[in-house]
């Protein structure tokens, strides 16, 4: 079972992902963080072994890359850390039904980012739509100006327009782009919005809680369970 946690940039994506897979295991759950980077230096995935810790180079080099080929990089690293796991259950295992892999991110932000930055739209939903299909989808929505607040001192170019000096102005346009496409999908396709401003305590419990109740009732139940 595959569960997205998305959002745009400050959300709160890494930090709720990373608490609510924490207590799904503390309390002996089958849940697994998926996020892209976990590829890099990782044995258990033997076939990302040419590339090359540290992460931060890593980032760098990605936000260099033109497009399509950092669009399409993007897509392959989410994809290769969802797949691409040496010790994953062969198809049709019980297991695989059981587990859930709780995914940083998925192709959401980085496809509506991409959309920002000129990409064809309708070329990015065709690349993503080859992509696995969550069984659920918990969108972390949080206004541009929220975002500022948290993340002012801890940004990079590539959250702000490609603006080097990472100006606020510049920064609330693109977000607030990127918001308005997730908004779109979020509508079209039925993700579970989750207000991203209520306290983080809130947000991980509604998190863990739709996790629970999709592993135990499937999805359509879960959407129920957190709304
Ligand atoms: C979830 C959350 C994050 N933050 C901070 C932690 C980080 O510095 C920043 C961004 O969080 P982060 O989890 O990195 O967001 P995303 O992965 O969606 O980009 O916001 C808060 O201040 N309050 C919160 O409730």
């Amino acid at each position: 079972m595959i569960i997205a946690v998305v959002g745009s940039d400050g959300a709160g994506k890494s930090t709720v992902t990373s608490l609510a897979v924490d207590r799904l295991v503390e309390a002996g759950e089958p849940a697994q963080l998926v996020e892209r980077w976990r590829i890099v230096d990782n044995p258990d995935y033997p076939a990302t072994r040419f590339l090359r810790p540290p992460v931060s180079d890593l980032r760098l080099c990605v936000a260099e890359m033109p497009n399509p080929p950092r669009f399409l990089f993007l897509m392959w690293s989410i994809g290769m850390a969802l797949l691409g796991e040496r010790s994953q259950p062969p198809a049709g295992d019980e297991a695989v039904d059981e587990a859930v892999g709780v995914l940083d991110g998925y192709w959401m932000k980085h496809a509506a980012s991409e959309i920002v930055y000129g990409m064809d739209r309708g070329w990015v939903e065709s690349v993503v739509a080859g992509l696995p299909v969550p069984d659920l989808v918990l969108y972390l929505r949080l206004e541009p100006e929220a975002a500022w607040r948290r993340k002012e001192h801890d940004l990079v170019p590539y959250e702000c327009g490609m603006d080097p000096d990472c100006g606020r102005d510049n920064f609330l346009r693109h977000q607030g782009a990127i918001l308005s496409l997730l908004d779109e999908w979020s509508a079209r396709h039925g993700w579970v919005e989750v207000d991203a401003t209520l306290p983080l305590d809130t947000v991980v419990d509604r998190v863990v809680t739709a996790v629970r109740s999709a592993r135990a009732t499937g999805s359509a139940k879960a959407v129920d369970a957190v709304r």
